[in-house]
């Protein structure tokens, strides 16, 4: 498919900058990738591999690099991982034509196909691939007591707010918020959102349902973690750049709450989690204005009036359920935005309504030798019909990979079919420590009203839900230790009639698995 030129939004206002000086390095251009987060480490690991003698140099704001270890293949699309922090000096020994230089990128000029670093220096690229993930999209900008949770800087700077808080306010129903809710500890919770059940970008109202006597049950430790995940903390090396406001540090993933300590002022380690349905924030107060307003706040419920007009908060939050709460903190988990900034002086590229670079189905933006993968970039082609894009782990890996084979076959003026892993969207991960697949169309997305659900749930133990249409299965949840991903990975693949089989597609007396041999 061609790339699309179309231009959705341009940032008119900022002139392309210049070079700030004629620092141009002498090397021979070749590849060049800007981000060391899981997209750009992959394609720079996968360009090295298809092509180990051209050079490739990966342009990094943050200091460690982000590398997928520990790869599990455990379904046709399946995947698990594990995920380090590497050095520069690590992915260098193993890919010896790979240059990682930490600097921040400040603009790029694509019709001379260069990239312009803050610290003045020139890199040419023969093709460009734009890695730079995304930032968190606050709900108010510039308000000390509204933070975001992105890379290990924001995490620390949560840690410190969260070490006194009696109380913190938390907006969103999505991955993090699901993830805060279930660690936080010591420390009363009001969870805000649009929704009328929780954790809706991964859910429907019936697993919803499972998990909500986890919200106050508190944490079970007892399950081992899917996977493990440490983060060094690290002061920033003579070598890194100092980050602008708009470059951040590798997004976190899979157990980034691991050594981590989110416990409040509290002694007590109970959950304490209001949750305030189907309404947004308002309005985010200081306290001299919500003085001024003459509001009585609410009081978080089993606390006496008395006990909260003691409570001093430093900020208030107006819910549009006209609710008014105090806290110490709010913690905005409301999505992502692509961090494109650098490139959008160049007015060429094609940007999404959601603020991603378009890509087609071979990573390529609308400007001629560049692409993008991971969180930047907006997947703009026709996709398969049970394959969207999510901004995850898994599927920046599979973009930086499949970037780099697309680079290489581009330049070599080979064709490319598309992987596989873009036929199924398979997503691995762990919500209030039990296991989560989803796999494919798992909350009927995009079906209209045409589809029928089949489930299967035993409280505490599992949640099993199918969706089907016109008797072929479209998507599936698997929540505890199912073992049916392989199984329904495969049915939803084959499109497989399976009106045949009725509700004994979940018969937990059968063995599904040898039924479909
Ligand atoms: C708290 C949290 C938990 C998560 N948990 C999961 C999970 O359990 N499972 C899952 O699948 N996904 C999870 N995600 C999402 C996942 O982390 C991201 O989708 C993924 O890491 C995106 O990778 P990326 O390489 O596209 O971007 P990033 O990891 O954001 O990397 C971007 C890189 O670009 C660099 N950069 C940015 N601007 C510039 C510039 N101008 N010049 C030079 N370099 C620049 C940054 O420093 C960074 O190195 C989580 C995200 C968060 C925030
Ligand atoms: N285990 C995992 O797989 C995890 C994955 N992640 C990933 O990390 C990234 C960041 O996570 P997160 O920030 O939770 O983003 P998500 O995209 O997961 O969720 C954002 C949530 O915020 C809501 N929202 C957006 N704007 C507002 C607003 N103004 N007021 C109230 N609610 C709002 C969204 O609702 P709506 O959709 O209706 O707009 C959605 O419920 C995501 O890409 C996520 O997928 C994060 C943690 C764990």
């Amino acid at each position: 498919m061609a790339a699309s030129r179309e231009v959705c939004e341009k940032v008119e206002d900022i002139a392309p900058l210049p070079p700030r000086s004629d620092q141009r390095r002498d090397r021979t251009a070749g590849f060049v990738i800007v981000g060391g987060g899981i997209a750009g480490v992959t394609c720079a690991e996968q360009l090295s591999a298809l092509s180990p003698d051209d050079p490739v140099t990966l342009l990094s704001a943050s200091p460690l690099i982000k590398s997928v270890t520990n790869f599990r293949q455990v379904g046709r699309a399946l995947e698990e991982f594990d995920v380090e922090e590497k050095t520069t000096g690590a992915l260098q020994k193993a890919c010896p034509n790979v240059r990682v230089v930490h600097t921040q990128v400040r603009a790029a000029d694509t019709d001379k196909h260069e990239v312009y670093t803050e610290d003045g220096e020139t890199f040419p690229y023969t093709k460009l691939c734009i890695c730079t993930g995304g930032q968190p999209k606050l709900i108010t900008k510039d308000n000390p007591y509204v933070i975001g949770i992105r890379d290990t800087e924001t995490v620390q700077h949560f840690q410190q707010k969260m070490a006194n808080a009696r109380r913190v306010v938390i907006v969103g129903n999505g991955g993090i918020a699901l993830e805060l809710v279930y660690e936080i500890e010591g420390c009363e919770v009001i969870w805000a959102i649009k929704d009328d059940s929780i954790g809706n970008t991964f859910f429907d109202r019936g697993a919803a349902e499972f998990f909500l006597p986890h919200l106050t049950a508190g944490k079970c430790e007892e399950n081992k973690p899917l996977k493990r995940l440490k983060y060094t903390v690290t002061e920033s090396s003579s070598d890194s750049p100092k980050k602008g406001d708009t470059a951040m540090g590798g997004a976190l993933g899979p157990d980034w709450k691991d050594g981590w300590r989110m416990k409040g002022k509290h002694d007590q380690a109970a959950h304490r989690v209001q949750v305030e349905y189907q309404c947004e924030v308002q309005e985010v107060l200081t306290r001299e204005e919500f003085t001024r307003t003459g509001q009585t706040a609410e009081c978080f419920p089993g606390t006496s009036r008395a006990e909260e007009q003691n409570d001093d908060w430093p900020v208030y939050v107006l819910l549009t359920n006209k609710r008014l709460y105090g806290c110490d903190f709010v913690v905005s988990a409301t999505g992502v935005v692509p961090s494109t900034g650098p490139f959008l002086h160049n007015d060429q590229f094609s940007v999404a309504p959601d603020g991603g670079l378009r890509v087609d189905d071979h990573m390529h933006t609308s400007v001629p030798d560049v692409y993008a993968a991971g969180d930047v970039c907006t997947a703009s082609w026709e996709p398969a019909p049970q394959w969207f894009q999510m901004r995850l782990w898994s599927q920046a890996r599979q973009m930086g990979s499949y970037a780099a084979k697309c680079m290489v076959a581009d330049r070599d003026g080979e064709d490319i079919d598309m992987d596989f892993c873009f036929e199924l969207f398979a997503h691995v991960t762990k919500f209030f420590n039990y296991k989560i697949v989803l796999l494919g169309r798992y909350n009927a997305q995009g079906l209209g009203k045409d589809y029928e659900l089949l489930l299967r749930c035993t409280k505490g133990l599992e949640y099993v839900k199918v969706v089907l249409q016109a008797g072929r299965m479209q998507g599936a949840v698997l929540i505890g230790d199912t073992d049916l991903e392989e199984t329904f990975e495969n049915l939803i693949v084959n499109g497989m009639d399976l009106s045949p089989y009725g509700e004994d597609l979940l018969d937990p007396n059968i063995d599904i698995e040898d039924y479909f041999d």
